[in-house]
């Protein structure tokens, strides 16, 4: 019999939710879906907290609210990390896992690991307009190729590109493209960088820890001792106008995010727009709209008449992951592990 006859029968008869799920490096996001569209139990767990995937999930389904439903039949879980294979290491912390051997031990009838920005770029179409905020002008051209890229953990990038069947998303490593500076104070920071990487990507800068060192170039080149920030220390004190060096650091950041942005939508000919995802730009607010970032996305020489048609959008849904975790489970076809 037709491996996609049987799945499509199994799924008729599913009784019981979906477990989904969004890894990055920092944060591991889970929910159920228990009917099409409707997710319960959402729930983030810090990856830290855990020394492997099974304990996370086995954490995750011993929660009352979760266990009160039936014992998830499939699952999909989205990684940042590339996926060809059944062996995952995960890049930014010590996970590693078989796929097919927890789909076993969790005696999932599926179970499929996507990454987390192809992902991310399957829910784009499924985002309602209050779910994302435009920054600067452009209007999307119709079934135009669509860029996304985020800054979290590390530097997520991916795209939407139309076919006959809707969209296809793009697996991309695109954050580890060589960082480019264009401007003073960024070829600055690339120095102050290279004392600590061989090759200094666009995500040694445009990611938490980037933000960090960013922070500690800039201290540097105002002759400042820089003091021990967290990412999240960086944007408050940013964000209240107590420390210049960090208003300058987010600056400069927003404005380097627009660079790879553009970078990015010349790369792909995104006229459909550029999404920005990830945990960094959402938690910048208003200040990433009246940032440098959307000058610079344009400040693309003779192209900067066709950078200025291009929309670019920030992503404001707090889960956006889910509903393309969803919408690539639901589209698998076969039993058993998906990749
Ligand atoms: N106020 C804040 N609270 C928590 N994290 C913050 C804050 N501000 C900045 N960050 C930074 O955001 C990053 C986490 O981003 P995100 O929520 O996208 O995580 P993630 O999904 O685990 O990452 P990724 O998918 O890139 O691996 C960390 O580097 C963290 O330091």
């Amino acid at each position: 019999m037709h491996a996609d006859f049987l799945m499509s029968r199994a799924a008729e008869a599913r009784p019981r939710p979906s477990l989904l799920a969004d890894i990055g490096g920092t944060n591991a996001r889970f929910a159920l879906e228990v009917a099409p569209g409707q997710l319960e139990c959402i729930r983030v767990l810090p990856c830290a907290g855990f020394a492997t995937l099974q304990d996370a999930l086995r954490a995750y389904l011993a929660l009352p609210e979760a266990a009160a439903w039936e014992t998830p039949w499939d699952a999909a879980i989205a990684v940042a990390n590339p996926v060809n294979g059944d062996l995952l290491r995960m890049t930014n912390h010590h996970w590693q896992f078989s796929i097919e051997a927890v789909r076993r031990e969790f005696g999932f009838a599926r179970f499929g690991v996507i990454n987390d920005f192809k992902a991310l770029a399957l829910a784009l179409p499924h985002l309602a307009p209050g779910n994302l905020r435009q920054v600067g002008g452009g209007q999307a051209a119709d079934a135009g190729t669509i860029g996304l890229l985020g800054a979290g953990t590390g530097l997520g990038v991916s795209g939407l590109v139309p076919s006959k069947g809707g969209w296809e998303a793009l697996d991309s490593e695109g954050g580890h493209v060589s960082f480019a500076p264009a401007s003073e104070r960024e070829i600055a920071v690339l120095r102050f960088a290279w004392r600590e990487f061989p090759h200094v990507s666009a995500e040694r800068l445009m990611s938490g820890s980037g933000l960090v060192l960013v922070y500690r170039a800039l201290a540097e080149r105002a002759g400042l001792p820089a003091q021990a920030h967290s990412p999240a220390d960086v944007i408050a004190l940013a964000l209240s106008g107590e420390c210049a060096v960090c208003a300058g650091a987010v600056d400069c950041f927003c404005e380097m995010l627009g660079t790879i942005a553009g970078n990015l939508a010349v790369t792909l000919g995104a006229i459909g727009g550029i999404y920005i995802g990830g945990g960094i730009v959402p938690r910048l607010g208003s200040a990433f709209d009246g940032s440098g970032f959307r000058t610079r996305f344009e400040q693309k020489g003779r192209f900067a008449g066709y950078l200025a048609t291009i929309p670019t959008f920030v992503i404001t849904a707090e889960y956006p992951c889910f509903a393309g975790v969803a919408a690539w489970l639901r589209s698998s076809a076969g039993v058993g592990s998906i990749m």
